[in-house]
């Protein structure tokens, strides 16, 4: 079966959650299973936890190097965050997006805001939503990467960052990671067909009003 393509412009994917929802494990697969999505790799001034590599997770860089890149402009948002800083590449987001790949972030609320503002439609928000407080810390405990002391810091953050669940497109809970992958690959699916995405459409009707 041959599939027309028409061209389009990539869109930004955004998941934000509390921390421990189910951001990474949601975005991993998703990735794993759609060819047409990359992953924006933020930079940031967190150490490494166990298992991440440079530049797949993260980029890990020092504070004055993250300092260095806001001054040279090269991102497109940038925010501190549990006391590190975190930041959006610039350029890789715009050369993906102009080429028609989509671009996933997995980034907090004010990333998102600043995103937002920058990139108007291309973004399409998606907020993840834990079962409840207490699913949400035995997340956090089961995954047994940071202290007791991050864990308590990160349930402490929850709320704030629970607070912005309405300045999303979509909204949904995390119960069952595979119903909660159907939901992305259902959001991306429709957010791909959205007309003024698509700018090889007035080229592909005319084409087909010739006749063709
Ligand atoms: N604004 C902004 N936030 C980010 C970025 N990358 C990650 N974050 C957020 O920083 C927070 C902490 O991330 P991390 O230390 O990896 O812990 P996580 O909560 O397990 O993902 C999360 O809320 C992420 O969504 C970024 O590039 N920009
Ligand atoms: N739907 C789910 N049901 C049960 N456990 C989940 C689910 N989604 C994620 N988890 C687990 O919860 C922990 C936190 O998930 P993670 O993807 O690291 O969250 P985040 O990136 O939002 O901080 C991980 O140990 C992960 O395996």
């Amino acid at each position: 079966m041959h599939f027309t393509t028409i061209a389009r412009r990539g869109l930004m994917l955004v998941l934000s959650s509390p921390s421990g929802a189910g951001k990474t494990t949601l975005s991993r697969r998703l990735l794993a299973e759609d060819e047409g999505l990359v992953m924006s790799v933020s930079a940031t001034t967190r150490k490494p936890r166990p298992g991440e590599i440079d530049g797949r997770d993260y980029l890990f860089v020092d504070e004055p190097r993250f300092v260095q890149m806001i001054g040279e402009g090269a991102f497109l948002e940038h925010a501190k965050v549990f006391g590190n800083y975190y930041g959006t590449p610039r350029s890789f987001v715009e050369s993906e997006l102009s080429i028609g790949r989509d671009v996933l972030f997995d980034i907090d609320w004010q990333g998102t805001q600043q995103l937002a503002q920058a990139m108007g439609e291309d973004l399409v928000r998606v907020f993840i939503l834990p079962p409840s407080m207490q699913e949400l810390a035995e997340r956090l405990r089961k995954r047994a990467q940071d202290s007791a002391a991050v864990v308590q810091m990160r349930m402490s953050k929850a709320a704030d960052e629970l607070s912005h669940w309405a300045e999303y497109d979509y909204v949904f809970v995390n119960d069952d990671v595979e119903v909660s992958l159907a939901r992305l690959k259902a959001i991306l699916l429709a957010e791909r067909l959205k007309r003024f995405r698509q700018h090889g459409l007035t080229q592909f009707v005319r084409h087909l009003l010739e006749g063709h």
